[in-house]
C-alpha cells in the first residue's frame, strides 16, 4: 500500500482531538471493578494513552422437482392493534401516517380481529397454492426428512422463503414425523442477510397463517424484535415457532447465551469435538465446564435463507451450524442407546436421560435439521460442505421477467442515466411502479432530487412521480412506505441500495431500473494495520437476476439495466465471499464464545491468514480472549451481552468503571444509527452551520454527543408543549429543527432508539446508565481509548499530517471533521479508510 495514498481518519468526522494539558491520573492507574488500580502493560494502550492522555496533550446427489406456478397482495408493518406503525411526525403531517394509540379492545373487536385475519389467510392460500415451491411440497418435505441438510436451490419468486417455512411446519410428513418425537410443533428459524427482509417475511408469513405478527411468527433484528419466546421446556400461548431474523442475531444467540449447569456424566460431550481435546490437554478450562456451547436447541429445523451471498455471518453460521448438527446428533444417539440400555427404567426415562435432560438447558436433546436455501446455480459448494448434501432445484417463478441491456455503459452518467429511464419508462409504459438500484445513499438522494424536480414538467394527463428513496438508515417507518400502494394518478419509484435485492417483495413493482453497481467495504489488512475502503463496485450476475426479479412478483414485469449484455457477460457469477474480504473480530469473538479454534473452524472459504492473526490480535488486545486454549475472559463474556463491534462493546463496558455510561451510550449510539449530519453538496452550507453549533472543541465524538443532546432536548420539549407541538404551538415538529439545522432526523431517531435499547442492556447487567462525567469530557476520552487506542495519530513535525502511534501509516483528517481545519497534536480516530 503505497504510503502516497490518502488514508483520511473518522469517516463521518469522528475523531477526537485533546489539545488541552491534563492533570489527571496517568494511563497506567486505570481503576477495575474491584477498586482497585491495575497497571496496564498492553502495547497499544500505553503508547496510546500516552499520547492522547498525558503531560501536554499529545492521544460452503441430486433431485428434479419441476413446476411452475402463479400468485399475488401486500403488507404492512402494523402495531399491536393492527394499525401501520407510521410515527415520524414529518409523515403524519404529510398526512401519511396515523398516530398509535393504545385504544381499549372489546372481545367482540378482537374476535372480528381474529375472524378477518382467517378470512385474509384462506384468500392468500388460494393465491399461493400455484406457487412452484408449494406445487412441490411432497417430494420437498420427503427429502428434508430423509437428510439431515438439504440445500434447496429455487428461482427467484418461487416462493421458497415465504411458504418453506409453513410447509416444515405444517405438512403432514412433517406432523407425522415430530409427533413421533413427541414434539408437537417444531421451531424454525430462518435467517435473512438483511433486516428489512426478516420483517416484511414475518408480517407476510403471519398474515397466510392468520396469526398476529409476534405471536406464532415473528421476527429478531438487531436491536428491534416481535416474538413472544417461552422459558426453556415450558410453553406460552401464541408462542413463536416460526423466527424470522438475521444471520447476525443466530450467530449472537451462538456465542450469547451458552448452556449453563454439568451435573451429568456426559456434560463433557457437550463439548464440540476437536475442543474437548482441547480442554482435556489444558487445566485452564476448569471453570467452562459450566457453561457449554449453544446448540441451538431451541430449533428444530433451521433454514439459511439467500446463502449464496455468502455474507461474513452465512460463512460462520455454516460453518456453526455443521458442528452443532454433528454434535446434536451424536447426544442424541448416545441418549436412544442409553434409554435402549437392559438398565434403563421402565418408564423409560432411565437416570442418564435424566441426567443428559438436565443439562441441556430445559430443552429436550434432538437432532437438526438444516435447509440452504439458495437462489444460484453455484449451490454444489454448500453441498459439498454438507458432505455431499442433495441439492434440490425448484424450477419456476411467479411471473415472466423480460429483461433489456443499455448499448452503452452508464456507470459515470448513472443518476443522469437513470433519470431518462424513468422518465422514459414512466412516460411510455402502462401503470406501473418503478424500481430503480443505485450503488448508495448519496446517489439515491441525488435522484430523489431530481425526480421531484421533474415533476412539475410532466405532461398534463400523465400520474405525477411520487419517489421514494430506500436504504438502510432510513427509518423503520420511512422504510415502509414504499410498501405503501399507490394512487391511480401517480406512479411510485423507490430508488434503493441492494437492501430491496433479496427477499422482498414490494406490491406494484413492475419495472426495475438496475445501474449494475453497489458499495462494498472491505479491509485493506498490511504490515502496518488495516484500514476499510469503502468502493463502488459492478454487482455480480447473481445480484443482478435478483435485482431483475424484484419485477415479476405480483405480475409480469420488465428490467432495463443501464449497461450492456457483454457488460453484463463479463462479471463474475457471484460475489466473492466477505470472509475473504472483511474485519472478522466480530465473528471471531462469537467463534471464541462457542468455544472454537478460529484457525481450525470448518470454513467454507478459508480467510486469509492475516485477516484471522490481526482479529485475534485486536481481541487479545481488548482484554476480550485468552489463546491456548481460546475462550472468552470475563471481559469478552460481557462484552457479548452488547449487540456491537467488539472495540465499541469494550468502551461501553469500560464507560461503568470511568463513570460516564451516559455521554457513552449516547455517543455510540449515534455511531451506530449513522451520520447525523446531512452532508450533500445542497446542504453544505447549512452543515457546517450545525457543525458551528454543536462542535466540541475536543473533537467528533464529543460534537455527536451534543447533537443527540440537544435532538432529545428538542423531543422532549414538543412532547410536553400543547398539543404535541404542532398547530398552535410555538414548538416546531422536530423534523424541522432537523431540517433547519443540516441535521439528519432518521438517522437521529433511529439513534435515540438504539440508545434506549442500549440502556436497557446495560440495566439487566446491573448498571446505572445515568451516571455521568458531567462537564469531565477527559474521562469520556479516557473511555473510548479502551476500545480506540490502535487508532492514535501524532501530528507530523512539518504539520501536514499525522503518523500513527501503533502502526507506521500517515493519514489525515477527514474534511467532514470538526477538527479539519485545526492542526493539534494527537488525535484518535474510528477508522481509516483510502479515498
Ligand atoms: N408481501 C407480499 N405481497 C404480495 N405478494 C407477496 C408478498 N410476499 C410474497 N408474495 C408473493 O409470493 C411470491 C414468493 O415470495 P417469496 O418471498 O417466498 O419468494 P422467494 O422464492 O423467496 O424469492 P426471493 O428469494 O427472490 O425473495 C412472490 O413472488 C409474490 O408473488
Amino acid at each position: 500500500m503505497a504510503q502516497t495514498d490518502t488514508l483520511l481518519a473518522g469517516e463521518n468526522g469522528k475523531v477526537v482531538n485533546r489539545d488541552t494539558p491534563s492533570k489527571r491520573n496517568g494511563p497506567s492507574d486505570v481503576p477495575v471493578s474491584n477498586g482497585k488500580k491495575r497497571s496496564r502493560s498492553a502495547d497499544g494502550l500505553e503508547m496510546a494513552t500516552d499520547s492522547l492522555l498525558s503531560n501536554n496533550s499529545q492521544r460452503k446427489r441430486r433431485n428434479g422437482v419441476i413446476t411452475t406456478g402463479k400468485t399475488s397482495k401486500q403488507v404492512f408493518l402494523q402495531d399491536e392493534n393492527g394499525l401501520d406503525a407510521m410515527e415520524d411526525d414529518e409523515l403524519a403531517r404529510k398526512g401519511k401516517g396515523k398516530k398509535i394509540q393504545a385504544l381499549p379492545v372489546s372481545e367482540q373487536d378482537r374476535r372480528a380481529e381474529m375472524e378477518s385475519r382467517k378470512a385474509r389467510a384462506k384468500k392468500l392460500a388460494i393465491e399461493t397454492a400455484a406457487l412452484p415451491v408449494n406445487t412441490a411440497q411432497d417430494e420437498l418435505v420427503k427429502a428434508i426428512l430423509a437428510n439431515d441438510t438439504v440445500i434447496v436451490m429455487a428461482e427467484t419468486g418461487s416462493g421458497k422463503s415465504t411458504q418453506l417455512p409453513k410447509m416444515l411446519q405444517q405438512h403432514r410428513f412433517i406432523k407425522e414425523h415430530f409427533k413421533q418425537k413427541q414434539i408437537p410443533t417444531p421451531t424454525l428459524a430462518i435467517t435473512q442477510p438483511r433486516r428489512l427482509p426478516c420483517l416484511s417475511l414475518a408480517q407476510r408469513v403471519s398474515e397466510e397463517m392468520g396469526v398476529k405478527l409476534g405471536k406464532e411468527v415473528g421476527y429478531a433484528v438487531r436491536f428491534d424484535s416481535k416474538e413472544t419466546l417461552a422459558a426453556p421446556g415450558t410453553k406460552k400461548n401464541g408462542q413463536t415457532s416460526i423466527r424470522f431474523c438475521t444471520e447476525g442475531v443466530l450467530l449472537r444467540e451462538l456465542g450469547n447465551e451458552p448452556l449453563k449447569n454439568s451435573k451429568n456424566k456426559t456434560a463433557e460431550g457437550n463439548i464440540i469435538p476437536e475442543i474437548k481435546t482441547e480442554i482435556k490437554t489444558n487445566g485452564q478450562a476448569s471453570t467452562d465446564k459450566e457453561e457449554h456451547p449453544n446448540l441451538l436447541l431451541r430449533y428444530d429445523i433451521i433454514i439459511i435463507d439467500e446463502a449464496h451471498e455468502r455474507t461474513l455471518n452465512t460463512d460462520f453460521l455454516l460453518g456453526s451450524l455443521k458442528l452443532i448438527q454433528a454434535e446434536r446428533k451424536r447426544l442424541t444417539k448416545q441418549l436412544e442407546e442409553a434409554k435402549d440400555a437392559p438398565n434403563a427404567t421402565e418408564s423409560g426415562t432411565g437416570s442418564i436421560e435424566v441426567g443428559v435432560q438436565q443439562s441441556w438447558g430445559g430443552y429436550q436433546m434432538r437432532e437438526l435439521k438444516v435447509v440452504v436455501m439458495s437462489a444460484t446455480l453455484e449451490a454444489d459448494v454448500f453441498s459439498e460442505f454438507f458432505d455431499h448434501a442433495p441439492i434440490l432445484y425448484v424450477k419456476g417463478r411467479t411471473y415472466p421477467v423480460d429483461v433489456y441491456h443499455a448499448t452503452e455503459d452508464h456507470e459515470e452518467d448513472r443518476v443522469d442515466a437513470a433519470l431518462k429511464q424513468c422518465f422514459q419508462l414512466h412516460v411510455t409504459k402502462p401503470p406501473g411502479d418503478i424500481l430503480v438500484f443505485m450503488p448508495g445513499q448519496e446517489e439515491i438522494e441525488g435522484l430523489v432530487k431530481s425526480l421531484e424536480q421533474y415533476n412539475n414538467e410532466i405532461p398534463e394527463g400523465l400520474p405525477k412521480i411520487n419517489a421514494l428513496p430506500l436504504y438502510r438508515v432510513l427509518s423503520q417507518a420511512q422504510q415502509n412506505l414504499v410498501f405503501e400502494a399507490s394512487r391511480d394518478d401517480v406512479r411510485k419509484v423507490i430508488v434503493s441500495t441492494n437492501i430491496a435485492e433479496t427477499g422482498l417483495t414490494i406490491p406494484g413493482i413492475k419495472y426495475v431500473v438496475d445501474s449494475g453497481l453497489q458499495k462494498e467495504r472491505s479491509v485493506i489488512t498490511s504490515a502496518s494495520g488495516s484500514m476499510s475502503a469503502l468502493q463502488t463496485i459492478q454487482c455480480s450476475k447473481s445480484a443482478a437476476n435478483q435485482r431483475a426479479g424484484r419485477a415479476g412478483r405480483t405480475a409480469a414485469g420488465e428490467c432495463y439495466r443501464l449497461y450492456s449484455e457483454p457488460a453484463y457477460e463479463k462479471r463474475p457469477q457471484v460475489a466473492e465471499a466477505e470472509i475473504l474480504r472483511t474485519d472478522l473480530s466480530s465473528a471471531i469473538l462469537t467463534l471464541i464464545a462457542m468455544k472454537q479454534n478460529p484457525f481450525e473452524f470448518p470454513y467454507i472459504d478459508q480467510p486469509s491468514r492475516p485477516f484471522s492473526v490481526q482479529a485475534v490480535a485486536e481481541l487479545l488486545r481488548l482484554s476480550a480472549i485468552t489463546v491456548n486454549p481460546f475462550r472468552l475472559t470475563e471481559l469478552g463474556k460481557r462484552m457479548q451481552h452488547y449487540p456491537m463491534i467488539p472495540s465499541r462493546a469494550r468502551i461501553l463496558l469500560e464507560s461503568f468503571h470511568c463513570g460516564c455510561p451516559s455521554e457513552i451510550i449516547d455517543i455510540l449510539s449515534l455511531q451506530e444509527a449513522g451520520n447525523p449530519i446531512l452532508e450533500s453538496a445542497s446542504q453544505r452550507e447549512k452543515a457546517e452551520k450545525a457543525k458551528a453549533t454543536f462542535k466540541h472543541r475536543d473533537g467528533d465524538h464529543l460534537t455527536y454527543l451534543a447533537i443527540l443532546r440537544a435532538f432529545i432536548e428538542q423531543q422532549e420539549q414538543r412532547a410536553s408543549a400543547p398539543q404535541g407541538g404542532r398547530t398552535g404551538s410555538s414548538v416546531s415538529p422536530t423534523s424541522e429543527w432537523c431540517k433547519d439545522n443540516a441535521l439528519n432526523f432518521r438517522v437521529l431517531k433511529e439513534a435515540v432508539q438504539i440508545r434506549s435499547q442500549l440502556r436497557q442492556l446495560a440495566q439487566q447487567q446491573g448498571h446505572d446508565p445515568d451516571v455521568s462525567a458531567g462537564e469531565d469530557s477527559d474521562k469520556v476520552l479516557r473511555c473510548l481509548l479502551h476500545g480506540l487506542f490502535l487508532n492514535t495519530a501524532r501530528i507530523q513535525p512539518d504539520k501536514r499530517g499525522y503518523r500513527q502511534v501503533v502502526g507506521s501509516r500517515d493519514i489525515k483528517i477527514h474534511p467532514s471533521s470538526v477538527l479539519a481545519d485545526r492542526k493539534v497534536p494527537t488525535i484518535l480516530y474510528d477508522e481509516i479508510y483510502r479515498s
